[in-house]
């Protein structure tokens, strides 16, 4: 059996610039991941198949189905296709929340292809590879490489950066579910301008997340959980994360992340206290 992490993506900043004429906007990001997620493992089988495990199964109405609604499955079947590779049973044991701005199903997606690759003896940075993770999602190639970087085009043009591995982050949800179409449906057309130089802290400090707006006006309770980090001891940077809902804090220690995530939690919140990679 193989298994691979497929962590939580987090943006540090968000900056939409512009609508295309594709339906898809062009922005600037700064792209960090976890430590933990879900992870995605597989055995060689006669036939392909999938199993759906774990806290957050429910959020996923294909479940264990081989249903093209399920992205790993989509990112074996791009796979399989693009390179051929002998059938495998496929275990997803599901940790992120669906559909909350830190690209669960891209990370999944991304982790099957980083294991068939692997299979394969494919090299992670293949075109072919890379062209078949961008058409499963504009964050797939991001979530593929799991590196610190910026991020333009819809997302999927990389630039790795010096990261701050290591720093206590906190992940928190208030539990519902919203659409990513939808939120970038909701912004508001205006160019707030280019992400800052300087290093990845002040950056991200200086910046966005340009779709918060239309997101809390979907879920109001966004403003509960912004607020809740924003006044969090110990606290270096909290935001919303893609098109929510989820929000994250940077914590300068380990004891202030586990604070402000009790405070969460006794909320109901979900939360997930980890580290940025
Ligand atoms: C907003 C971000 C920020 O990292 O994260 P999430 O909230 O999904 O985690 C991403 O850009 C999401 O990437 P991803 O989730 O792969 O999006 P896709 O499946 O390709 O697109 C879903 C829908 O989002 C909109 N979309 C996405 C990316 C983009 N640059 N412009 C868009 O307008 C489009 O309406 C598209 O149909
Ligand atoms: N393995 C998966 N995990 C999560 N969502 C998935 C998966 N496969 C398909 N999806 C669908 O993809 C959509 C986006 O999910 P997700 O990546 O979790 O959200 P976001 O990109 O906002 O973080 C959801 O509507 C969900 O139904």
């Amino acid at each position: 059996m193989i298994v691979e992490t497929a962590p939580a993506k987090i943006n540090l900043a968000l900056h939409v610039r512009r609508r295309r004429a594709d339906g898809y906007h062009d922005l600037e990001t700064l792209f960090a991941f976890a430590n933990d997620g879900d992870t995605v493992a597989m055995t060689p089988a006669d036939r392909w198949s999938l199993a759906v495990t774990g806290p957050q199964a429910r959020g996923l109405a294909s479940g264990s189905r081989w249903d093209a609604g399920n992205l790993v499955v989509r990112a074996a079947d791009a796979f399989a296709g693009g390179f051929g590779v002998s059938p495998q049973a496929i275990t997803l044991d599901k940790h992120l929340p669906v559909a909350s701005g830190i690209g669960g199903g891209s990370a999944d997606a991304a982790a099957t292809l980083r294991l068939l690759a692997r299979l394969a003896s494919v090299p992670l940075d293949d075109p072919v590879l890379v062209a078949i993770a961008r058409g499963l999602g504009a964050d797939v190639p991001a979530c593929l490489f799991g590196q610190t970087s910026l991020g333009t085009g819809a997302g999927e043009v990389l630039e790795p950066l010096r990261g701050r591995a290591g720093t206590p982050l906190l992940l928190v949800n208030p539990g519902v579910a919203v659409s990513t179409a939808a939120v970038f449906r909701g912004w508001d057309g205006v160019d707030r301008g280019a992400i800052a130089d300087g290093d990845l802290l002040s950056r991200a400090r200086a910046g966005r997340n340009d779709l918060a707006p239309a997101a809390r006006a979907l879920a109001p309770a966004i403003a509960d959980v912004e607020a809740m980090l924003d006044q969090a001891p110990g606290v270096l940077l909290s935001r919303m994360s893609g098109s929510g809902a989820t929000c994250f804090g940077l914590f300068a220690d380990e004891a202030s992340r586990d604070r402000a995530a009790g405070v969460a939690a006794h909320q109901g919140w979900w939360t997930m206290a980890t580290r940025i990679a």
